[in-house]
């Protein structure tokens, strides 16, 4: 399946194997939620969707102070938005995309290998596809890979990759710088938005970063109001930068208490703030709840980048955002132990930025 496209998938007989399960995926009790866990696709609304920011006038050097307010008001009031004209060539995400998609057409024996690669090697594969407060029980409807991303080199994939998927080890490489460059001017933008000098966030996040790419596979589903492809949470890291199916929707943000749909544009890329700049923004940017919907029609992908402090680093309130209005609203931490509540509460609360609260601020805070 390598020289097919993501549309040939997105047709492609819906009958998709898990690396992990002996039968293709259907709809078992652990992949029928809970109603309260459901996704109540009629109430989400299709009026209302995320700021669309254009980054022509920045990239160019011309005035950007329109930029600058767009993306910092969009931060915010939404914790996401989408950008278009924003420099990244356009064969590049689609080869990427097509090759990424391709991979789970690969025969489920061949997956289910990289089931047992070492942790070593920065992978993560198959079901990281818990539900908030119901433990073990439930599994989303679809299934992941990720590694980190090497920017010296060649990425750290594992020899699977190498094998059998050759047009995506050759794409992620540069892609990863490409999106390295990107998320360094989204940071500028952010950092001028929040008053600060262009550098602060990147400063404050330090050089030695991780990236780490993941595609998010989701087939269709016969029963989309049963299930979810991944559950309602925010991203740990950061910063996110994802590229999506461009005829398939499926992710939804939580705006004012109800979901909205994050509607997919030709050549566009969706951005999120991650809860460490909520945190480094003391609570100014929002680190937003999101989740990814399922449809019965066609297959969906998702390719977050992630954009990670180290584990050594140390996050806090950048200090010339606190004053005697704006007291912190964190404590500072050490990445390491934000990775450990993570892991600690990983399928039950999903509210990993409340354990480093200093004083609950529920009304400021995102939900
Ligand atoms: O599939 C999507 O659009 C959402 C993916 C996502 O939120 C994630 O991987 O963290
Ligand atoms: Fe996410």
């Amino acid at each position: 399946m390598q020289g097919c496209t993501l549309q040939d998938i997105a047709m492609a007989s819906p009958a998709f194997q898990t690396a992990k399960e002996a039968a293709p995926i259907s709809l078992t009790p652990k992949y029928i939620l809970p109603e309260h866990e459901r996704p109540h696709l009629t109430q989400v609304s299709s009026s209302s969707s995320i700021p669309l920011i254009d980054l022509q006038d920045y990239l160019d050097g011309r005035d950007h102070d329109h930029v600058v307010h767009a993306v910092s008001r969009a931060c915010e009031e939404y914790g996401f938005f989408q950008i278009i004209n924003h420099g990244v060539p356009e064969e590049l995400c689609n080869s990427l995309m097509d090759s990424a998609a391709a991979f789970f057409q690969l025969p489920p024996t061949i997956r289910a290998q990289l089931l047992n690669s070492p942790v070593e090697e920065g992978w993560v594969f198959g079901a990281y596809q818990k539900v908030a407060g119901l433990d073990d029980q439930f599994s989303m409807w679809g299934e992941s890979f990720a590694h980190l991303c090497d920017l010296s080199g060649d990425s750290k994939l594992s020899q699977i990759f190498h094998k059998h998927a050759p047009k995506y080890r050759e794409a992620i490489g540069e892609y990863a710088r490409q999106m390295d460059v990107l998320i360094k001017c989204l940071l500028g933008l952010m950092s001028l938005g929040l008053g600060l000098e262009k550098e602060c966030l990147e400063s404050k996040i330090g050089e030695n970063y991780v990236l780490r790419a993941t595609t998010n596979y989701y087939p269709p589903c016969p029963d989309p109001e049963l299930s979810m492809g991944l559950h309602a949470h925010t991203d740990p890291g950061a910063l996110t930068v994802l590229r999506q199916s461009e005829h398939v929707a499926g992710l939804q943000v939580l705006k004012d208490e109800k979901w909205v749909w994050v509607e997919p544009l030709p050549n566009a890329f969706v951005v999120n703030v991650g809860d460490q700049i909520q945190v480094l923004s003391n609570g100014k940017y929002k680190s937003v709840r999101h989740r990814a919907v399922t449809n019965k029609e066609s297959a969906r992908v998702s390719l977050p980048m992630f954009y990670i402090p180290n584990i050594e680093r140390v996050i806090e309130p950048i200090q010339e955002l606190i004053n005697a209005e704006n007291p912190p609203l964190y404590r500072k931490y050490k990445s390491s132990e934000y990775s450990a509540e993570l892991q600690k509460q990983m399928g039950t609360r999903w509210r990993v930025m409340e354990t480093f609260e200093l004083q609950p601020n529920k009304d400021k805070l995102s939900h």
